[in-house]
């Protein structure tokens, strides 16, 4: 089971931006995971896929995966595929049509990935297994970075390892040192960093700090 360090560009300083993600690409986290809100499904809005693509250009070769914390997630999938986005994640408890949502990404060559909040069950996600290539369980309330950590996630994550032994498991909100080991002994294999990595004073050494103890 291959293990990635996928840092969320939410808290990061937009000023610099670019700068940030060529220097956490450099430092070897694979994934660069971009938090889309749409002021509905969460309070906040943040960016769209013009943005996506903008930073693109500064980084071509990365792989992007899109967090769309939206509702009618099918709407922007493809705007989203066209900017340049590997994977494209949305939430359970947005796409009332969430099984052919993901037939849909499949077939447009797009790794299709499905979210759960912290008080949404697993049940809520057995029927989809077989249709996505990553079930993203939220370790906080979705909408803000910088939130604690709610272990009690960590027992769906538990139960989807069970479920599929080899089946790539994200972990998405307070990610850091200290809970990076927890949730990977829970099966977790894929970790999303957000303001841990944007308040490292060193950036460089804070990936390759996560990177080592993910082994
Ligand atoms: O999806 C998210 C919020 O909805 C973010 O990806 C997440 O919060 C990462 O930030 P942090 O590591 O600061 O918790
Ligand atoms: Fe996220």
């Amino acid at each position: 089971m291959k293990h990635s360090l996928a840092p969320s560009i939410l808290s990061f300083d937009l000023t610099n931006l670019h700068e940030s993600v060529r220097t956490f690409l450099a430092a070897g986290a694979g994934i660069v995971h971009l938090d889309v809100m749409d002021g509905q499904f969460v309070p906040p809005i943040t960016f769209g896929d013009s943005y996506v693509r903008a930073l693109r250009s500064i980084v071509p070769q990365a792989f992007f995966e899109a967090h769309l914390m939206t509702l009618s997630p099918e709407r922007h999938f493809e705007a989203f595929a066209e900017a340049g986005c590997g994977r494209i994640l949305f939430h359970a408890e947005a796409g009332v049509h969430s099984y052919r949502h993901c037939q849909t990404l499949q077939s447009m060559g797009v790794e299709a990935g499905i979210a759960i909040n912290p008080g949404t069950p697993v049940e809520s996600v057995v029927e989809l297994l077989d249709v996505v290539s990553l079930v993203l369980v939220m370790t906080v309330n979705p909408g803000w970075g910088g939130q604690s950590f709610i272990s009690s996630a960590l027992e769906k994550v538990r139960r989807i390892r069970e479920l599929r032994p080899e089946l790539n498991i994200e972990v998405d909100g307070g990610i850091d040192p200290k809970t990076l080991p927890i949730a990977q002994a829970a099966g977790a294999n894929v970790f999303v960093v957000g303001s841990y990595l944007a308040k490292a004073p060193d950036l460089t050494a804070a990936v390759r700090g996560l990177m080592e103890q993910m082994g």
